[in-house]
Parts: C-alpha cells; sequence; structure tokens
C-alpha cells in the first residue's frame, strides 16, 4: 500500500499546480485579448459593444448589480434593442469599462482592470446583461459609451488556493481523524463484520424505491455502514445518480445532516431536481441565475426574498437602492461622498439582516446543496454536517474537493464517480507556456494566484513537492490508490447500451462485471418506438467499418483550429477528409432507414475533424448532433458513430491512445454503435487499442470500405 501522504507536502504541491494551471488560463486568454481589437473580440463572441447602464441596485450580500443595455445611438429606428449574438455567460468574469475607440489595437488585461470595474455576469438576456461587481466601491464608469470584455475567470482558483492554503497551515492537533483517514495516516474504520448478514439491521431497510437492483442496494448498505469514506464507482449507465437519490433519503430517515456537492451547478441541480419530487425540503446555495428555473424554489437566495424574515431584509435594500440610483444623478463631489458613506452604514446593516435570515435558513435545513465551488462561501463556513456527499467526483479536481472539507465540520465523505471515464481537463499538461509557467509560478507575477490576505505562500518553505503528483489525480483516484478497492463498491446494472456495445469495455475496464438491463440488452434501432426499416444497419448492434489500407490517410491542420476549445488536443489537430465522407455516407444511410436525426450523434477526439464534419452534414441533417468525446461524457444517444481519425504509416495514435477517452466514446450509444477507423494504424497505440481493434474484428458486423463508394455516394447525398 502507498505511504501514507504527508498533508503540507500535499497542500504546497497543490499549491504550485493550481498556478501552473491558472497561469495556463490567463496566458490563453491574454493571448486572446492583447492580439485584437475590441471590434474583432466582439465577433469572436468575447466582447459586447456598445453599452450604458441601464439600472444600478443591490444584489446578494449587499453586492452592487450594474444592468447595462444597448446604447440607444446605435439602434436603428424601430428596432428592438436586442444585443447582437455573443458568446458572454452567467458565471464568466468580465471587465465593464468605457469603449476604447476602434483603432485602439492593444488591449491588455492590466490596462481593462486598472480603468474599469470587474465583475460576474450575473444574468444575460436579449436586452440586457447584468454584472455584479466585485469591489463594492467599485467606480462604475460613467461615459456614455461602455463595453464588457471576457477576462479568465480566476474566481475558482482562488478559492482552492486559499483552501490549500489553510490546510498546508493546519497544526498536527488539527487534523481530524477523519482527514487522516484521507491522506493514509491512519485506516479507514473497519465495516460491521456482519454487513453481508441478512441478520444486519442494513438488510432490513425500508426502499423509497422498490426498483433498485443488487449492486444499487449493495452500495447503499455500504455507504451507510462505512465510517469516514465510501466510493460508489457508476460505470456508464448504471444509475450512480439514482443511487445517491436514495442513499441521501436513507440518511436523513437517520436523522443526519447532508452536504451535497458536485463539480457543476448542472450536476447539483440533477439532484435537486430529484430530490424535490421525494419532497424533500433543502436548500441550495449559489446564484439563482446559475440554477435551472426547476429548482429555483429551493435557491437560498429566493427563500431569502419570500420567507417572513426576509422583510426586513428587503427595507434595507430598497433604501441601497435608491441611494446608488441617486449617486448617478448628483454632480456634486461633496454630495456624492456623503452618499457613499450613507450607502456604506447601510450595507452594514444590510448585510446583518440578511445573515440572520440566511442563517436561520441554512441552519435549519437537514440537507444543504451546493457546487464545491460554492460550498466554501461564508454562508457554510464552520456549518456541521454528518455527511458530505459529493456527485461526478472523478471530475472535479482534488483541491475543489476540498472546499467543502476544509470550511465546513464534518467526518464523513461518500463520493461517487467513474475514475475510468475522463478527469477533469486540465490546461497546463501539455502546454509550452504551462510549462514555462510552472517556472514561474512561484515568482507570483501579476494576475497570478496570490494567497489569501494576511497569508503567507509557503510552499517553498516548509514542504517539499509530492513527487508525480499531477491535477488530474482526483480525490477519487488517490483514495482508492491509498486504501484499495475494500471502500468502494460497484453498480453493475446499466440501464443503456445493448449488450453487444457494453461488452468491450465491462471486459477490459470493468473486470467483466456490467451487466445490461433485461430492458436494454437486445434493444436496437430497428425497435425504436417510430417507423424504421430493417436494414443492414438498423438490426446491428455494432459495426466496424475498418478504412485500413491506406486509403484514408489522415491530415494535420495547423494549429488555428484547435485554439481555445476545450478538451482537444493542446498542439495540432487531426482531421480525415476520406473518413469524415463515410461518416456521411453511414448516417445517410441510417437516415434512408427511417432514424431521425436527432437520435444519431457523431463524436471524434479530434477538433478539426469535428469542423470538417460540421461542414459535411450540418445542412443535410440540422438535429444531428456532433461533439468532441471529452464534451459527450455524461450524455447518451440511440445511435454514435465514433469517427477516431488516426491512420498514417508511423502508427501514431496521439491521444486516442487515452484509454478512459475511448470508453466515454464507446460507452455513449444505446442501441447502435458504429466506429471508424484504421484498424492498422490503431492495434499499434497501444495493448488496450489492440485488443479493442481484435474484438471489433471479431464481434462487430465488420466492412471494408471501398473509396469510390464512399465518394460516389457523398455526391448522391
Ligand atoms: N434500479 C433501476 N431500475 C431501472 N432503471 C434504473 C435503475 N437505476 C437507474 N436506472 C435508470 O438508468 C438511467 C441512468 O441513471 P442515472 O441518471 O442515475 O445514471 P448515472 O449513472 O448517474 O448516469 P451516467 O451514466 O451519465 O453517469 C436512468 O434512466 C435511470 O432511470
Amino acid at each position: 500500500m502507498p505511504q501514507p501522504t504527508d498533508i503540507p507536502s500535499f497542500a504546497a504541491s497543490q499549491l504550485t499546480l493550481l498556478d501552473a494551471e491558472l497561469q495556463a488560463e490567463l496566458t490563453e486568454t491574454n493571448a486572446l485579448l492583447s492580439s485584437h481589437t475590441p471590434a474583432a473580440l466582439s465577433r469572436a463572441g468575447l466582447a459586447i459593444l456598445n453599452l450604458n447602464v441601464s439600472s444600478i441596485r443591490t444584489g446578494l450580500g449587499g453586492k452592487t448589480v450594474v444592468e447595462l443595455g444597448l446604447d440607444s445611438a446605435v439602434v436603428a429606428k424601430g428596432d428592438k434593442p436586442d444585443i447582437p449574438e455573443h458568446g458572454i455567460r452567467v458565471g464568466d468574469i468580465v471587465a465593464v469599462q468605457d469603449q476604447p475607440s476602434g483603432s485602439a489595437k492593444k488591449t491588455e488585461k492590466r490596462e481593462l482592470v486598472k480603468k474599469g470595474a470587474e465583475g460576474v455576469v450575473l444574468r444575460v438576456r436579449r436586452e440586457n446583461v447584468e454584472i455584479v461587481l466585485d469591489k463594492e466601491d467599485a467606480d462604475v464608469p460613467g461615459g456614455s459609451k461602455l463595453w464588457i470584455v471576457k477576462l479568465a475567470n480566476d474566481v475558482t482558483y482562488k478559492r482552492m488556493n486559499q483552501t490549500m492554503n489553510r490546510l498546508q497551515k493546519f497544526s498536527d492537533q488539527e487534523y481530524t481523524p477523519f482527514m487522516r483517514v484521507l491522506f493514509g495516516q491512519a485506516s479507514p474504520t473497519p465495516l460491521p463484520s456482519d454487513l453481508n448478514d441478512p441478520t444486519n439491521p442494513l438488510h432490513k431497510l425500508e426502499w423509497n424505491d422498490p426498483s433498485l437492483n443488487d449492486s444499487q442496494k449493495e452500495a447503499i448498505r455500504f455507504a451507510l455502514a462505512s465510517r469516514e469514506i465510501s466510493l460508489i464507482h457508476g460505470p456508464p449507465g448504471t444509475g450512480k445518480t439514482h443511487t445517491l437519490i436514495e442513499l441521501i433519503l436513507q440518511l436523513l430517515k437517520q436523522k443526519l445532516r447532508l452536504l451535497v456537492c458536485g463539480p457543476s451547478n448542472i450536476s447539483v441541480d440533477n439532484i435537486v431536481e430529484r430530490l424535490a419530487s421525494h419532497k424533500v425540503p433543502m436548500v441550495r446555495l449559489g446564484h439563482p441565475a446559475r440554477l435551472l428555473p426547476s429548482v429555483l424554489n429551493h435557491s437560498l437566495d429566493v427563500l431569502t426574498r419570500t420567507s417572513e424574515a426576509a422583510a426586513l431584509v428587503q427595507d434595507v435594500r430598497k433604501e441601497m437602492d435608491d441611494k446608488q440610483n441617486s449617486i448617478r444623478k448628483t454632480r456634486n463631489a461633496k454630495e456624492r461622498r456623503q452618499i457613499y458613506t450613507e450607502l456604506k452604514g447601510l450595507r452594514q446593516e444590510y448585510r446583518e439582516r440578511e445573515k440572520g435570515c440566511v442563517n436561520n435558513l441554512v441552519t435549519g435545513s437537514k440537507v444543504v446543496l451546493a457546487t464545491l465551488h460554492g460550498a466554501g462561501g461564508f454562508h457554510l463556513k464552520g456549518q456541521e454536517f454528518d455527511v458530505v456527499i459529493v456527485d461526478e467526483a472523478s471530475q472535479a479536481l482534488e483541491a475543489q474537493c476540498w472546499v467543502p472539507l476544509l470550511w465546513v465540520k464534518a467526518n464523513k465523505l461518500v463520493l461517487a464517480g467513474d475514475h475510468l471515464q475522463l478527469p477533469p481537463t486540465i490546461k497546463s499538461l501539455n502546454s509550452k507556456e504551462s510549462k514555462a509557467a510552472k517556472k514561474d509560478a512561484k515568482k507570483s507575477k501579476d494576475g497570478s494566484i496570490k494567497p489569501g490576505e494576511g497569508e503567507k505562500n509557503t510552499t517553498e518553505a516548509s514542504a517539499k513537492p509530492v513527487k508525480g503528483m499531477t491535477l488530474e489525480t482526483t480525490l477519487f483516484d488517490r483514495l482508492l490508490a491509498l486504501h484499495g478497492p475494500s471502500i468502494k463498491r460497484m453498480l453493475t446494472t446499466q440501464y443503456r447500451m445493448h449488450e453487444k456495445i457494453m461488452r468491450f469495455p465491462s471486459d477490459e475496464l470493468y473486470e467483466s462485471k456490467l451487466i445490461a438491463a433485461e430492458a436494454v440488452k437486445d434493444r436496437l434501432l430497428k425497435d425504436l418506438p417510430y417507423d424504421v426499416t430493417d436494414t443492414e444497419d438498423t438490426r446491428e448492434p455494432l459495426v466496424f467499418w475498418d478504412t485500413q489500407g491506406g486509403d484514408f490517410p489522415e491530415k494535420t491542420e495547423d494549429d488555428a483550429v484547435t485554439k481555445g476549445s476545450k478538451g482537444m488536443s493542446l498542439g495540432d489537430s487531426k482531421s480525415n477528409e476520406a473518413e469524415a465522407a463515410l461518416v456521411k455516407m453511414h448516417v445517410n444511410n441510417l437516415i434512408e432507414a427511417g432514424v431521425k436525426a436527432e437520435d444519431i450523434a457523431v463524436v471524434t477526439p479530434y477538433n478539426a475533424q469535428l469542423a470538417l464534419l460540421a461542414g459535411m452534414l450540418k445542412e443535410a441533417y440540422p438535429g444531428i448532433e456532433l461533439g468532441s468525446v471529452d464534451g459527450f461524457q455524461g450524455r447518451e444517444k440511440e445511435a454514435v458513430i465514433v469517427s477516431t481519425v488516426r491512420s498514417n504509416p508511423e502508427h501514431e495514435v496521439g491521444f486516442l491512445g487515452e484509454k478512459r477517452r475511448l470508453n466515454v466514446a464507446m460507452t455513449r450509444p444505446k442501441r447502435h454503435l458504429c466506429v471508424i477507423g484504421d484498424s492498422d494504424t490503431i492495434s499499434k497505440g497501444s495493448k488496450f487499442l489492440k485488443s479493442w481493434m481484435e474484438f471489433l474484428e471479431e464481434h462487430a458486423d465488420l466492412r471494408y470500405p471501398n473509396l469510390a463508394d464512399v465518394y460516389v455516394d457523398e455526391q448522391n447525398v
């Protein structure tokens, strides 16, 4: 078993790695901002031009919210003042400032922030955008023409950084027995020896959902019985979230208080929605603008406005809003100063009243839900929970998981995830800039993460970094490596794939333990609940078009195509034109048989191939979904075509060689998986790829395309 981890060294390594990651992100954004004009940034969706302030109000936490609309001077008479298409989304970090003149070329981030105010996008509507300003005393630019421009998002890094800094400074006495288990300095408390015995009370649980399968029930019993940690391993389609819901209901029956988190808002909302159908009273933290509309009545912000205690808070809010707006009308500097002073007092009052109200709501709640990041907000500091549950844990950076673990008091953790699918996307892994950034990380240049106020980053002084640690290693991975498989239970019945589609990932990655549920194991496209003709494609769950022979060569695209895209190769991207034509032929055959375009997805690991496919397919079949493998994680479709792209005499497979990426690619379909690739190139890539090719040759409906047919077909479509 691996050595116990030294906690300060662990935190120090995390700090260095996080800094390098942030540097990589800043470098990418700053390169974009500094080399383009405002008009070009706007065209690229990164900026909105020609705005002015339409109102200012006070939001949760007493923060200033600025609403910006299009300057009427740029709206043609009779037209609606709709903001042109842009890519700015809720949660983005933006600078609000006077718009530089059209000729201004370079817009350095430093310059942007110095001149304007920085804030977070709160709401995006057709006719306006709302920004919550970071600083209370930020000067909202008074010019008649403003713009907002997207900056690198360092908020999540700041919180992870504060968390790791705190962890690093814990003294030996502060380590709880629970923390010691998380670092392998103590072993988890052994499970009751009679856990598998039918006489154990856990075998007499009353299930809320009687349809739970045995592996789900076992995972729940295991998580209930574990004292410190339990991992629920949910391979694709095995009902991981389904299981967590039952676990939450069982824990609540035991009168325990729970904090439930996930890495993204959607992962948390998914749980809120499902718990709501069981009428569980709960509070969802996080800004309402970022939540699904269906979960809003559980949002803390909304409850703070609608509960009885809320009236008191509203009174002060109204007074503050009036004052904010009067500042804009006042030209006299002395009067402005006077109003600012009054506002300061009101803000204080507002905070106290709001805190009281929020505290009552949060403290009185048996289930609190938040993103991992959101669990580090002031509402939860020091609150006691019996269990912290994290869904999609293998998609979260470890430092992110420590946000709830360090800022609330808890002694038990349940993680649900699948470490055999893709980990969180890391930018600093391969890029040249990031290597340089790692070197520079300790220098803490402008924009880099700075330790929390009054704190000093003691990375260099106190601890040696942990050897071999990368950000890609998640808490789920690390705990599994530390304590072995006895801390996890795997869900084994999957409710997505035809048995034949499931076979290879099950055998190669999940110890042959996956079972296809009765309802899905022999479902075919021809059985879809609408009219689909029985053809050689629609009656076949697994097709392999083997393009070996050199007629389908890959091409290296220039790097511009790949820039800025998430989850794609960081270097040059690859495409394969003949393979794309073959994809089109196969799609066409499925559509002709009656399969709806909306039920088909094409996934590929390469961005350049995605661009090529989009050009060839989007117009003909608007409903079809095209995606990168990374972007398709967590999704499913009736029919999925995987375009593997790589075909070269050197047998290079690049990042197609990553098992977890292929696992995601091949486990998205329900009824039909079509793999297109050059078995000659791919099988030489790795042992895993070799067995995949052998499996497909033996078990798939094997086809060898004829280039002439592919292109004839291409012309006919
Ligand atoms: N015991 C069960 N009986 C019948 N259907 C089930 C059962 N458990 C889960 N399912 C179904 O399986 C599907 C997947 O469930 P869920 O969304 O909870 O999966 P997940 O494992 O969280 O998803 P993913 O595979 O994307 O990680 C859902 O349609 C769910 O209704």
